[in-house]
């Protein structure tokens, strides 16, 4: 498929191809317009009016509305929308580094870099009801190469399922010619609008061990019940479970987030200090997000020449009662363990 030109939506893939390849949707459907600062963003529209977009700057999500337009994903208002800034906001991937697990710059370097549409992807395994999504790939600039000497394409889809459901499929594959492995940490730092963090709860965690990093990445055990939110926070939980819910009981809506070959999850809220102290946040924003991040942080990925590696995310928003209390953590931590 071509890309479509600004402000149009994109042809209709080869409808020969669909119909032999059963693994790829038949329609895929979005625009390609101008977002903030002239930045290019990719609109996906589902049915019922559930949306998303994403800016090719980052392959970063900034927006994920349900069917009555509300948006659910968090993006400040102090979000600066200009290179080397990452967006402060929506779905920043980390790759090839999480924090500071490593020497490049805090979260690696994809999320400010420019992607580019793949219109020719491997196929890949879909549920055959989702006809809105997109392709972006990444692969190294010479510069690039000079901070992380590593060839790799990088392939992101973002689809949009006829639930309003959003799924990011990353496919990283190690293209080095001269036989080396390479090895990298990775994160999906999903921000989550809130209606009021006090009132906020995640369910799945709990028990769950976690390094936290205001401690120094010392090791700790989670306790008790599911986790609240009364200061700041900043913490890796360790082979967590495959399903995590985020229970807003004022807004009466439950995220559930599925991960896919990614085994940890940060939770993240810089509460009132950091906010004042980071220029592309608004002082009292705090109040109104946090960061569930399905992620590899301490045991990390490597790749020889040639192999693939797939992590994916879904997320769903759906009325509060139906989560709560439903997930069972070691159940969850058995299966994510493939015990
Ligand atoms: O400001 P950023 O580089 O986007 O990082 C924002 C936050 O991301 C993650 O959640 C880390 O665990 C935090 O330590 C970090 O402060």
């Amino acid at each position: 498929m071509a890309a479509p030109p600004p402000s149009s939506p994109s042809p209709p893939a080869a409808a020969a191809a669909a119909a032999t390849q059963q693994t790829q949707p038949q329609t895929p459907f979005y625009e390609l317009v101008k977002g903030n600062s002239g930045l290019e963003k990719v609109l996906l529209r589902g049915t019922r009016g559930f949306s998303a977009e994403v800016y090719l700057y980052g392959a970063q999500v900034t927006s994920w509305k349900n069917d009555h337009a509300e948006e659910l994903l968090f993006v400040s208002s102090k979000a600066i929308f200009k290179p080397p800034k990452a967006i402060r906001g929506g779905i920043p991937i980390c790759f090839p580094q999480f924090g500071t697990h490593g020497n490049l710059e805090q979260h690696g370097f994809a999320r400010n870099r420019l992607w580019t549409i793949d219109d020719n992807p491997p196929p890949l395994p879909v549920n055959p009801a989702i006809k809105s999504f997109v392709d972006l790939i990444l692969r190294p600039s010479d510069e690039d190469l000079k901070i992380w000497p590593h060839s790799f394409e990088f392939r992101l889809r973002v689809a949009l399922g006829p639930n309003g459901d959003l799924s990011l499929t990353s496919r990283i594959r190690n293209t080095n010619t001269d036989g080396r492995s390479f090895s990298y940490t990775f994160a999906y730092h999903t921000y989550f609008s809130v209606s009021d963090i006090s009132e906020v709860r995640v369910e799945g965690l709990e028990t769950m061990d976690y390094l936290d990093n205001l401690k120094g990445k010392e090791r700790f055990t989670e306790q008790g019940d599911a986790i609240v939110f009364e200061s700041e926070i900043d913490k890796v939980y360790l082979a967590a479970p495959s399903k995590i819910a985020i229970i807003d009981h004022e807004k009466k809506r439950t995220f559930v987030l599925t991960k896919e070959g990614l085994p940890d999850a940060v939770v993240w809220n810089p509460w009132d200090k950091k906010a004042k102290a980071m220029q592309d946040f608004g002082d009292g924003e705090y109040k109104h997000m946090l960061c569930v991040e399905p992620a590899a942080v301490e045991k990390p990925i490597t790749l020889k020449p040639g192999e693939e590696w797939k992590g994916r995310l879904a997320l769903s928003a759906v009325p509060s009662s139906y989560c709560s209390g439903q997930l069972d953590p070691l159940k969850e931590h058995l299966i994510a363990l493939n015990i």
